[in-house]
């Protein structure tokens, strides 16, 4: 892990980047798979999942048979721990519903919205190197409860061509049923621009790795919606003198083993836990089943030393994390002074994990500093609004004039006259 020693702000903007691809040649590379799919539909799907999945297949879509026996593959306790996570995540994000609100801004003017599901939606279910059946509560429950009508899920086959059972069973318990093995840019591609096997959506969600998240960015200039640049997991831990070393040094580990493009970060104010958090993850490390894949995060990952927690805490906002694990002492009121970051745990006892699997909160997330400008997924993303007024003829008449003078200054005389006319017709 690089080593950084109170860092002045000059040298911030190095320990704010992550280990990402070439820009430029990721999205040309990019490009190219979203052409094919554009002009040759479910054949380049295919050969696609043929050159970069190795696996050949006959069809794209998972038949209601593969769901409907996918429990079957499943113990009883992994379904039961499924069955709780849902829960937990469905209250929250039930709790969190935007409610309709009539307002009269004005006597006699009334304006009000109204909440509607995004009709066709796309969730991307990442799966090259794990199977993240987690994703699909995240993204399957908030569409369900938004009242989504078309709901296509796309996500890589494994290499015998199946989908993990735990991802058709997630799929299945929240409603899901059009499901495609397709993975990387060419199922985002496939849902932005429709294939003969998978339809077209109007919105596209979920994470996935630099290749996903560049071919979402791509294709939300050709008209579909994404829901925001979610690419490699992040962790930030801020850590004073009372956080445990051994606890940090797993969280940090816990987001390296998501790829070697991932990146941890420890900001202390405490010489001693930079210290100990170091020797920690050493040891930690050595008996990961992921080993490889983690020691290739950590290397590009960051340990930095703060002299006072005021610069610790703008170094987290600079950084923006997609997730901060806040292991300090004043926890609460620290919290209070985070201003970017996607979703944040406080204390010794709020591990990461717990938010990827099953505390309630969505693991859904803004990476690469996009989490000083975007959210992470919640009900509101699957929805839109249209608002709505109604004036009476009072209500016109008390807001005339100022209409009228607004639009003479922009020099629209005929949004003036909109008004005039039908003040003039009443006062004849
Ligand atoms: N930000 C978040 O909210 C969040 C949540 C969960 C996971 N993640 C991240 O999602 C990512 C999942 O990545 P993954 O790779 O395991 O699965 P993935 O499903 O995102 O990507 C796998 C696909 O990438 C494509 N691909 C692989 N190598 C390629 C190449 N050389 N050229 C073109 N395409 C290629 C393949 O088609 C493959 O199907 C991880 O980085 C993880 O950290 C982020
Ligand atoms: N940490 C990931 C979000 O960056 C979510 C996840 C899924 N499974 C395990 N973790
Ligand atoms: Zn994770």
């Amino acid at each position: 892990m690089k080593k950084y020693l109170s860092p002045t702000t000059g040298s911030w903007p190095a320990i704010v980047a992550r280990p990402v691809f070439d820009t430029k040649q990721l999205q040309e590379k990019v490009q190219a798979v979203l052409e094919s799919v554009r002009l040759r539909g479910d054949d380049a799907v295919k050969e696609f999942t043929q050159t970069f999945d190795g696996i050949q297949l006959d069809a794209l879509q998972v038949s209601s048979q593969e769901i409907d026996t996918a429990e079957d593959r499943l113990s009883e306790g992994l379904k039961a721990a499924i069955k709780t996570a849902l829960k937990n995540i469905y209250v929250f994000h039930d709790a969190h519903k935007v409610k309709p609100i009539r307002t009269s801004t004005m006597p006699g003017v009334t304006c009000w919205k109204k909440v509607l599901p995004i009709e066709k939606v796309g969730l991307y279910i990442p799966g090259g190197s794990a199977p993240l059946f987690s994703t699909v509560l995240m993204l399957g429950i908030p569409a369900q409860i938004a009242g989504c009508k078309e709901i296509v899920l796309c996500t890589p086959p494994g290499k015998d061509g199946d989908i993990h059972p735990a991802i058709l069973y997630a799929a299945q318990l929240t409603g899901i049923t059009k499901i495609f093995r397709a993975g990387g840019a060419q199922a985002i591609a496939a849902m932005a621009y429709g294939t003969a096997s998978i339809p077209k959506v109007y919105k596209i969600f979920g994470p996935g790795n630099q290749y996903v998240t560049c071919a979402k960015q791509l294709v939300q200039m050709e008209g579909v919606a994404i829901d925001m640049p979610a690419g490699p997991s992040e962790v930030c831990v801020l850590a004073d003198d009372t956080a445990d070393a051994g606890f940090v040094a797993s969280d940090l580990l816990s987001q390296a083993e998501h790829g070697a493009d991932s990146q941890s970060v420890l900001i202390t104010v405490s010489e001693k836990i930079m210290a100990t958090v170091e020797q920690e993850v050493e040891s930690q490390l050595s008996i990961l089943e992921r080993k490889d894949i983690a020691q290739k995060s950590i290397a590009n990952s960051k340990l930095v030393y703060m002299d006072n927690m005021d610069d610790a805490i703008d170094l987290v906002n600079e950084y923006a994390p997609e997730h901060l694990i806040i292991s300090c002492a004043k926890a609460e009121a620290i919290a209070e002074r985070i201003t970017n970051a996607g979703s944040v745990f406080l204390g010794n006892y709020s591990p990461e994990s717990a938010g990827d699997y099953a505390s309630g909160t969505n693991h859904t997330l803004p990476t690469n500093g996009f989490a000083k400008a975007y959210s992470g997924i919640s009900v509101e993303s699957f929805t839109k609004n249209i608002t709505f007024q109604q004036l009476t003829e009072d209500g016109l008449a008390n807001i005339a004039e100022t209409v009228v003078e607004m639009a003479a200054a922009e020099g629209l005389s005929a949004h003036a006259n909109a008004v005039k006319i039908r003040i003039n017709k009443n006062s004849n």
